[in-house]
């Protein structure tokens, strides 16, 4: 049985082109990653963990016979983000796509929320992107442009438990805007992609609690009445990174099935965290 992952996109289209896909060994990362190999790029992958990387390769290896280069980093380490983008360039010449799909949160109440943990999301999400766009515009795309997509998450009304994120991606968004004025003259494009609820295994683990029945009422909130997949966030990531997006920047593209989250609500009870329709929260909840 052929299980060669299937794509939109013509198998050139990013011939000679060079992508590094933050979090790209797992989730939505490596969906991206495996849409732009498939299109033709030479793909950097990376993230904290050497293993899952090392996984990563050897999936898309036998999935497709293309291979993915690879590099642990931490995107909140200045000198791993230097070393990264330097090693990038050292062996591959380029860096002409930088998506940066690598977050994440906890939930937490904001009334629990210590500065420490606050910080360490805002770190990741924002801090984290930001440096990463930096050091590839200063080394690379400033001279040569390029395009940049980022990745964020569908709350922009706000979502409760998730104060840290949402500020942080409110961040990610409004600093896409500033980069993507400052940089247009430099030929850099730089947009988000702003997913609603995505099912990647690698990203429900972190939300263990999340049983059969929040899961249906989730989805039951969704207009298109399922949650998204990895490779239709891949899509759109790769759409912006192409020529077709060439007067695109400073844009954020929802990929969500119609969805919003004024209706979602995070709900802790017992040890379970999950997701349910806001009014369906007791009032004091709503409050
Ligand atoms: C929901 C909608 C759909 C969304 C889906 C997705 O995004 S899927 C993608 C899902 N994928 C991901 O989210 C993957 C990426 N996520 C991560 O890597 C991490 O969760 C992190 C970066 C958000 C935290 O980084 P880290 O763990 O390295 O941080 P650290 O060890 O430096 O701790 C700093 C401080 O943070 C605090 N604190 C930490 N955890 C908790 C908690 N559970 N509870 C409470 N608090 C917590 C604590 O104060 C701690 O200090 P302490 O008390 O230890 O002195
Ligand atoms: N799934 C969903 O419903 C949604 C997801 N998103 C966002 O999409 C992105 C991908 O999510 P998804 O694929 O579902 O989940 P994953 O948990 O699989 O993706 C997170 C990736 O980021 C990497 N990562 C985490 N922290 C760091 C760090 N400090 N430095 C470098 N890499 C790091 C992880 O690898 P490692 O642990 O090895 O570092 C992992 O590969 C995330 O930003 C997520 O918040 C947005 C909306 C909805």
């Amino acid at each position: 049985m052929n299980t060669k992952p299937k794509t939109v996109f013509r198998p050139k289209l990013f011939d000679k082109k060079v992508a590094l896909v933050t979090g790209g060994g797992t989730g939505i990362g490596f969906a991206i990653a495996t849409e732009l190999s498939l299109a033709g790029a030479t793909v950097w992958i990376s993230g904290r963990s050497e293993e899952k990387l090392d996984d990563a390769e050897k999936r898309h290896f036998k999935e497709t016979g293309l291979r993915l280069l690879t590099q642990p980093c931490d995107i909140r380490n200045a000198t791993d983000v230097d070393a990264l983008t330097s090693e990038v360039l050292t062996k591959s010449g380029s860096i002409d796509i930088l998506i940066n799909n690598a977050g994440g949160q906890f939930p937490c109440s904001a009334e629990e929320l210590s500065n420490k943990g606050f910080m360490a999301v805002v770190n990741l999400n924002l801090l984290g992107t930001f440096s990463m766009c930096r050091e590839v515009f200063n080394k690379y795309m400033s001279t040569h442009g390029g395009s940049i997509a980022n990745i964020t998450l569908g709350m922009n009304n706000g979502m409760p438990l998730m104060a840290h994120s949402g500020a942080a991606r409110a961040g990610v968004e409004n600093m896409t805007k500033t980069l993507s004025q400052e940089w247009i003259a430099s030929g850099v494009r730089i947009n988000c992609v702003r997913p609603g609820i995505i099912y990647t295994e690698s990203g429900f683990d972190n939300y263990k609690g999340l049983g059969d029945d929040v899961l249906n009422k989730i989805v039951r909130s969704i207009p298109a009445k399922r949650l998204g997949t990895a490779e239709e966030v891949a899509s759109a990531a790769v759409f912006l990174s192409s020529d077709g997006a060439r007067y695109i920047t400073g844009q954020s593209l929802a990929v969500c099935g119609g969805q919003s989250f004024t209706h979602l609500a995070i709900f802790e009870q017992e040890d379970k965290v999950g997701l349910i329709p806001y009014g369906a929260l007791p009032l004091k909840a709503r409050l």
